[in-house]
C-alpha cells in the first residue's frame, strides 16, 4: 500500500496510515510536472482542494486504486475518469462542517464590526475608530441559501444572536424547516428582499453557479452584508464588486475567492471586504478529524473493504454487485429524473419492486434510487452509503413495497415521489444483458432507452406541437436521436421523451417552453 500525500494533512492521519501498514510519502511541494512523474508508483493519493485529479493525472497513475479527498467538496476530482478506471474516490463530508460553520460566523462578525480594519489601524499605531462603525446582529434577518449540513449549523447558532432566520432551499422539506425553526422562502427573490445578511451554503452546481448575481443585488435591501464560505462563483464576484461600488452591498466576507489558490480576486481591492484563503476547514479539530478519517478510508479501500464515504462506487462485494448492477443503474436513472423535472421538495419516496426484482436484495437498489434522486441538488455529497442518512436528515421518509406479480413485465421498479402538492411516478424495467428501459412517467407509457441527454416535455395533444418542437431543436443545433410520445386517451395532454445527441442550451429550452401547446419542457442529463 504505497500512498502519496500531495497536500498537508494532520500528522495524526499520517500516523494512522503508517500504523495500518501503508508506505507513506508526504510530498506537499511537488510541482505539477513532478507529481505527474511520480504518481505512477502509488496505489493511493491523498489530496485537499488544490491538486487537480484529472485525465492528465489518471493517464500517468497506472497503479492508482484510491483517491482520498481530505475534506468535503470534490470539485477538483474528475469523478467519471476515476469511475471509468475503477479508482475509488473517498472523502470526509462530515469532518469539517462545524469548522466551516464557525468561520462563517467569524467572517460575519468580523465583517459587521470591521475587526480586521480596526486591528490594522492599531497595528500601525493609529488609535482611530472613525468611519468604521459596525452593525449589530440582534434583530436582523439573515437569509441562508442552502440549508444543508453547514447551512443548518449556521442557522442554529445565529438564533442565539437573536436573529430572524429565513432560508431558501427548494430541496429541503417543510418538516425539516419546521424542525430547525427556520422560515422557508419559496423564492430566492423573496429571501433577497427580506435579508439584511446573506450567507450561501450550497454546493457548486450548474444551478447554483452565479445564483447570487446582478439581479439579486438589484432587489436586495440597501446595505446588504454578503458572506460566502461555500465555493467561489456561487456569488458572482463581478456583480458583488459592482454592488459594493454602488453601495447596495455594504460589506462582504469571503472565504473562497475566485482564482484560488492564487490571490487574484478582484474583491481584494475593496476595503469593506474581508477575505480568507479558503480557511473554513483549517482548525486543529477539523484537520485531525479529516486526517484520521481519510487515512482509515484509504486503507479500507486498498484492502477491498467497505468504505463509508465512497463517492463514486457502490460498496458491495463483486459477486452480489454483478446480480444487481443493472438494477443499480436503472434505480439511479429513475431517481435522477425527479429534481430535473420538478422543483417541489420531496416529502416521501415510495419504491415498488414487482416481479423478478422483488426477489433480490433490494435495499441497495433503493440506495441507488435515493442517490440518483438527490444527486442533481447535492452533487458528490450523496453516495450509496449516506443516501439513507441524507434522506432522513432532510425529513424524507422512504418505504419499500414488494409484489411478486406484475402485468406485462417480468420485472419492474416504480418510484413514487410525493411532495406537498404533487405525486410523481416513474417506472422502469431491465431485460437481456442488463438493458434498461423507462416504461412510464406520471402514467404516460413509454419504452425509452435512457441516454446521457434527454428532453422531456408535456404538451397539449393537438396537431403542430411536435413539429414546432423539432424545428426549434434544429435551430438550436440539437440532433434528435429518438422520440416517443405517451398519451392518455382520457386526457387532452401528452408527454414527449426525446433522446438527443448533445446538451440543450438554456435559450433553446426557453424558446421551447414558449411554444403554444407546450406546457413544460425540461432538459435531463444522466
Ligand atoms: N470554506 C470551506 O472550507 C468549506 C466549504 N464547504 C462548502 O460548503 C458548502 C455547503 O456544504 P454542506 O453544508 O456540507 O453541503 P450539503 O450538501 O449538506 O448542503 C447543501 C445544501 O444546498 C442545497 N441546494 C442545492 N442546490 C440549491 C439551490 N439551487 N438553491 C438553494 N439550495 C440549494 C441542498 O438542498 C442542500 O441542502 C459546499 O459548497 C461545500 O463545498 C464545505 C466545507 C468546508
Ligand atoms: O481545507 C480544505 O481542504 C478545503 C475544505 C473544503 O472546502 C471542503 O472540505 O470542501
Amino acid at each position: 500500500m504505497k500512498v502519496l500525500i500531495s497536500e498537508p494533512i494532520a500528522q495524526k492521519g499520517i500516523e494512522k496510515l503508517i500504523e495500518e501498514g501503508a508506505i507513506v510519502d508526504v510530498k506537499t511541494s511537488l510541482t505539477r510536472q513532478e507529481l505527474l512523474e511520480v504518481i505512477g508508483g502509488y496505489d493511493g493519493l491523498i489530496v485537499r482542494s488544490n491538486t487537480m485529479v484529472n485525465e492528465e493525472l489518471y493517464k500517468k497513475a497506472t497503479q492508482l486504486k484510491v483517491v482520498g479527498r481530505a475534506g468535503n467538496g470534490v470539485d477538483n476530482i474528475d469523478m467519471d475518469g476515476a469511475t471509468k478506471r475503477g479508482i475509488i474516490v473517498v472523502n470526509t463530508p462530515e469532518s469539517n462542517v462545524v469548522s466551516a460553520c464557525e468561520l462563517t460566523i467569524g467572517l460575519l462578525l468580523a465583517t459587521c464590526r470591521n475587526i480586521p480594519q480596526l486591528h490594522n489601524r492599531l497595528q500601525e499605531r493609529v488609535w482611530d475608530r472613525s468611519g468604521l462603525k459596525g452593525i449589530e446582529l440582534q434583530g436582523k434577518t439573515v437569509g441562508i441559501v442552502g440549508l444543508g449540513r453547514i447551512g443548518s449549523l449556521v442557522a442554529t447558532r445565529l438564533k442565539s444572536f437573536g436573529m430572524n432566520i429565513i432560508a431558501y432551499d427548494p430541496y429541503i422539506s417543510d418538516t425539516r424547516f419546521k424542525h430547525l425553526g427556520v422560515e422557508k422562502k419559496e423564492k430566492l427573490a423573496d429571501l433577497m428582499k427580506a435579508a439584511d445578511i446573506l450567507t450561501v451554503h450550497t454546493p457548486k452546481t450548474e444551478e447554483t453557479y452565479g445564483i447570487i448575481g446582478k439581479e439579486q443585488f438589484k432587489i436586495a435591501k440597501k446595505g446588504l452584508v454578503v458572506i460566502n464560505c461555500a465555493r467561489a462563483g456561487i456569488v458572482n464576484e463581478e456583480a458583488l464588486g459592482e454592488a459594493l461600488k454602488e453601495k447596495n452591498v455594504a460589506r462582504a466576507g469571503i472565504d473562497v475567492p475566485e482564482g484560488e489558490p492564487q490571490a487574484t480576486s478582484l474583491l481584494l481591492d475593496y476595503e469593506n471586504v474581508i477575505i480568507t484563503p479558503h480557511a473554513g476547514a483549517d482548525t486543529l479539530e477539523a484537520q485531525d478529524n479529516v486526517g484520521i478519517t481519510i487515512a482509515q478510508e484509504v486503507v479500507s479501500a486498498l484492502r477491498g473493504e467497505m468504505v463509508p464515504n465512497a463517492v463514486n462506487l457502490p460498496t458491495l462485494p463483486t459477486r452480489e454487485l454483478e446480480t444487481v448492477k443493472a438494477y443499480l443503474r436503472l434505480g439511479e436513472t429513475l431517481g435522477k429524473m425527479y429534481y430535473q423535472l420538478e422543483k417541489e421538495a420531496v416529502e416521501k419516496v415510495e419504491i415498488i419492486y414487482r416481479g423478478e426484482v422483488a426477489a433480490l436484495e433490494t435495499s441497495v437498489i433503493s440506495l441507488a434510487i435515493l442517490k440518483g434522486l438527490f444527486e442533481p441538488v447535492l452533487k458528490e455529497r450523496i453516495n450509496y452509503v449516506n443516501a439513507n442518512v441524507i434522506a432522513k436528515s432532510r425529513g424524507v421518509t422512504v418505504t419499500e413495497i414488494k409484489e411478486s406479480a406484475v402485468d406485462n413485465y417480468l420485472t419492474l421498479i416504480t418510484v413514487k415521489v410525493i411532495s406537498k402538492n404533487m405525486e410523481f411516478t416513474i417506472s422502469g424495467t431491465v431485460f437481456g444483458k442488463g438493458e434498461m428501459r423507462i416504461s412510464e412517467i406520471n402514467g404516460y407509457e413509454f419504452d425509452v432507452n435512457p441516454t446521457p441527454y434527454m428532453l422531456i416535455a408535456e404538451n397539449m395533444d393537438k396537431p403542430g406541437v411536435v413539429g414546432q418542437l423539432g424545428t426549434l431543436l434544429g435551430v438550436g443545433k440539437v440532433n434528435i436521436a429518438t422520440m416517443q410520445l405517451g398519451r392518455k386517451l382520457t386526457d387532452s395532454r401528452a408527454m414527449m421523451v426525446l433522446t438527443v445527441d448533445s446538451e440543450i442550451a438554456k435559450e433553446t429550452l426557453e424558446f421551447l417552453s414558449g411554444v403554444e401547446g407546450i406546457i413544460k419542457a425540461r432538459f435531463v442529463k444522466l
